[in-house]
């Protein structure tokens, strides 16, 4: 292949990604908007009630938990004083001792018994929904009377089984782990936004 042949190819690739996360999103947001809308709800909820907000999540998942804590504590697009919410998967000595002393499932619901208590939400993140330590963060969110967000992909995995009808769950059909990373970042702006909306009346 020439220089110009194969650069045709890449850029033949990334149009390819492109249209098929342009026709994913599209595919989706009817279904979607309503259960970010009814996340978003529940959130600001335990906002104004003086709860907080933990999240967490694998891999890319991981970064989008900080994502969401980092603008809830700093700020989204407006400025506003910090809100309360907290990433779980940032400590690495906290994780690394639970996974070491206990069980990798165990990171992140050990850290949601010592932190959550009733009326907290827990977005838990997982492209398959299959992730044994974020299920185990939602039996232990359930336990101590939280409400969860699932950032969910796929058919929902066992994640979506374990969510009790108070819980929602926010749930990208479709293969690509990568685009449902991609609507899951969607989604949580969607959420900042709502909350800000909410609380400060932002346009
Ligand atoms: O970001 C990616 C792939 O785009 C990976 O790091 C991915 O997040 C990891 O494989 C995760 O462990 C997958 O976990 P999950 O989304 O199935 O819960
Ligand atoms: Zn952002």
């Amino acid at each position: 292949m020439s220089e110009r042949e194969t650069e045709d190819a890449l850029v033949s690739r990334v149009l390819h990604h492109f249209d098929e996360g342009i026709r994913t999103k599209q595919g989706c947001q009817a279904e979607l908007a309503p259960q970010i809308a009814r996340g978003a709800q529940v959130m600001i909820h335990a906002l104004l009630s003086d709860r907080k907000i933990l999240s967490c999540g694998n891999g890319g998942s991981a970064a989008d938990a900080q994502h969401f804590s980092s603008e809830l504590l700093n700020r989204f697009e407006a400025e506003r004083p910090g809100l309360p919410a907290i990433a779980l998967t940032t400590d690495a000595s906290t994780v690394t001792s639970i996974a070491n002393d206990h069980h990798f499932e165990e990171i992140f619901a050990r850290q949601v018994r010592a932190l959550g208590h009733a009326g907290d939400v827990l977005l838990a993140i997982s492209t398959s929904g299959n992730s044994a330590n974020v299920i185990r963060a939602v039996q232990a969110a359930h336990e101590r009377n939280m409400i969860c967000v699932a950032l969910n992909g796929r058919d929902g995995g066992d994640l979506a089984s374990i969510l009790t009808e108070e819980d929602i769950n926010i749930c990208v059909a479709g293969p690509s782990t990568a685009r449902i990373q991609e609507i899951h970042l969607m989604a949580i702006h969607c959420l900042c936004d709502l909350i800000d909306y909410q609380l400060l009346g932002q346009d």
